[in-house]
């Protein structure tokens, strides 16, 4: 006798995990493309994809969920949720959330590159979840693909089966339909009391000028439709549904969710702080006993100021942050003043990636002229009379004779790489005061190291360092390990004589000097000639340890436009109008926006 046909056993919650650029996002497009939501000339490049940033990038941040409709070769059609993740260090935490909605995930792995450091992460992170994996292994069009050697790769580097994984080019569309049999087949069906008490996970959300925060929901338990009277559990608001729906890929109404689903609700809900991410929703007239078990909280990790660039407004700016955060509630907030830069924003990131996302968000979809600090990761500071801060900002750090002792945050990174290349990521993590631990050798050609490396040293673009010393080959995943103390100092830069906070970063002591002297030749580069000569130092508890000048030039634009043309005079007019947009006076000096960013590239070689 076969039991009776439930709802929810024709239901599949999955996500795609991958190392970046393993095919999660093309096999994706290929799984709505065969289940035949859309014909191939509706097909954009990369539905899932949808953010210009990341197109730009390649990478995926902004969570996304398709509905799929499959029919199976056990002849039963099923309803699959493709709940899509991002894919890069910075981001793992977004991965937990969308990992949290799921009952399995797929593993896509590149058959010719293998497993990689975030294939390892993300493994970690759906194991936690307690998800089902189901590997996949793809690109086999390629002719270095070695998909057996992979296979054995994948069973003895993370421990799961991979004898009967598919074998796919999501490029080509080969192979596409043994993914999705392995989906109905492997992942387990949503269980759940469809007429228990309303439990519905946020896992994301996102702000509709028209109706409001529209949360992205796992419904775990009950049922809700329009006219539900829902309550945030963590806000402890109580809002009137307006609209259920599931995304098909666009967001379409239906009459109710019910557990197993997902789809997303509205509520007019104004206040973005009321559908925060990680929140339950539950019915306010049967509340569940309980919230569902949130995930992990992330941790910013990198702190930097944000400030309005000329006559920009401060509270557009924290409107903008509010929105943001809505659904990236790793980004944090706060309100500070800098002396240079006058009243702005402390913000708190997962990693340098993070930082300039929001950065670039801020600037595009908000249309913001802005200007970002150094970052800074948290220093834990202890003072002579016995008091523990914990210092965000380098501005904040208290004068040397008061500090007792001062520590850095140190991570755990795990590397991995081809064989060719280990003398390379050596040579980067001893210049960034790694400690290696160990060094196992994967196959013949690769190899995994793990270091310990102060957090510090990681923030600023060790990824790009790391990138180009390996050829694209080094991958990176690092996690917080503890603090250490640490032999840290102060490092100011000062222009025209003035100390222009906004440049001031906590270095170790050992680097001061060298990266004193980058900073001073960086922005020697970028700032432009003033009419009296700009000298620009570097100091350490009021002792200058570099400097340079840039000397006096009358900057006149139109003195190479002799003669008549007028209109390539408007035009260097209209480019120098432009370009002051960009600047920012500090003190008695002009500096571009882009000087914030040179000071924070290393210079490996000095
Ligand atoms: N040869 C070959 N190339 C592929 C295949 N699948 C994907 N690619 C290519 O690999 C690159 C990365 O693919 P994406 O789908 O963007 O990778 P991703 O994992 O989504 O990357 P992120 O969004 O950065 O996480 C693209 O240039 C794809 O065209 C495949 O089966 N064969």
């Amino acid at each position: 006798m076969s039991k009776p046909l439930n709802r929810q056993d024709k239901i599949r919650n999955f996500s795609i995990i991958a190392h970046i650029d393993h095919g999660k996002s093309t096999l994706a497009d290929r799984l709505i493309q065969s289940t035949g939501l859309l014909t191939q000339r509706e097909m954009k490049e990369q539905i899932l994809d949808t953010m210009d940033l990341e197109r730009e990038r390649g990478i995926t941040i902004k969570l996304q969920t398709t509905r799929l409709v499959y029919k199976a070769k056990d002849g039963d059609e099923y309803i699959l949720n493709l709940i899509d993740t991002p894919g890069h260090v910075d981001f793992t935490y977004e991965v937990s959330r969308s990992l949290a909605a799921c009952e399995g995930a797929v593993l896509v792995v590149d058959a010719s590159q293998g497993v990689e450091a975030q294939t390892l992460a993300n493994v970690h992170l759906a194991d936690v979840q307690g998800l089902e994996i189901v590997p996949v292994l793809n690109k086999i069009d390629l002719p270095s693909a070695r998909p057996d050697e992979i296979k054995h790769e994948i069973e003895e580097v993370i421990g799961i089966l991979a004898e009967d994984a598919p074998l796919i080019s999501a490029k080509d569309g080969l192979n596409i339909e043994d993914v999705l049999e392995a989906v109905v087949k492997k992942v387990p069906a949503p269980s759940g009391d469809e007429n228990g008490p309303l439990k519905a996970l946020i896992f994301d959300s996102y702000y509709d000028s028209y109706r409001g925060a529209v949360a992205m929901v796992r419904i775990k338990e009950g049922q809700v439709r329009k006219g539900t009277k829902i309550m945030m559990m963590a806000a402890k608001k109580v809002f009137e549904v307006a609209e259920v729906g599931i995304f098909i890929p666009s967001a379409t109404p239906v009459e109710v969710l019910k557990a197993g689903d997902v789809g997303y609700i509205t509520a007019s809900i104004k206040n973005v702080k009321d559908c925060r991410v990680g929140d339950t929703i539950t019915d306010a007239d049967r509340p569940a006993a309980e919230p569902l078990p949130g995930y992990k909280k992330a941790q910013p990790m990198v702190y930097c100021g944000i400030y309005p660039a000329e006559g920009e407004s401060y509270d557009v700016i924290r409107d903008a942050l509010e929105k943001l955060q809505l659904n990236d509630a790793a980004l944090t907030f706060e309100p500070e003043t800098s002396v240079a830069l006058g009243f702005g924003f402390r913000c708190g990131f997962l990693g340098l990636l993070h930082l300039e996302i929001i950065q670039q968000r801020l600037e595009r979809e908000f249309d913001l002229d802005l200007i970002a600090t150094s970052p800074s990761v948290i220093y834990r500071v202890t003072k002579t009379d016995g008091e523990v801060i914990m210092v965000q900002n380098p501005t904040n750090l208290p004068e040397r004779q008061s500090i007792l002792t001062m520590e850095e945050p140190i991570v755990d990174a795990h590397i991995f790489c081809p064989t060719d290349y280990v003398g390379n990521i050596m040579e980067l993590c001893q210049n960034r005061r790694g400690v290696m631990l160990s060094m196992d050798y994967l196959d013949a050609k690769r190899v995994r190291l793990h270091y310990e490396l102060p957090l510090n040293e990681v923030i600023y673009d060790f990824f790009d360092a790391l990138k180009s010393k390996t050829r694209g080959y080094g991958s990176l995943d690092y996690e917080f390990k503890e603090y250490r103390e640490s032999d840290l100092v102060k490092l100011d830069v000062l222009l025209n004589k003035d100390l222009i906070d906004a440049f001031s970063m906590i270095v170790h002591s050992t680097k001061a000097v060298s990266r004193g002297r980058v900073i001073c030749e960086k922005l020697k580069e970028v700032i432009p000639r003033h009419q009296f000569a700009v000298p620009i130092q570097a100091s350490i508890g009021g002792n200058i340890i570099a400097r340079e000048t840039i000397s006096a030039l009358r900057k006149d634009v139109l003195a190479k436009c002799y003669g008549g043309d007028i209109s390539r005079k408007k035009k260097l007019l209209e480019k120098q109008k432009e370009g002051k947009k960009k600047m920012r006076q500090l003190g008695s000096v002009e500096v571009p926006q882009q000087a914030f960013l040179e000071v924070l590239k290393y210079d490996d070689n000095k």
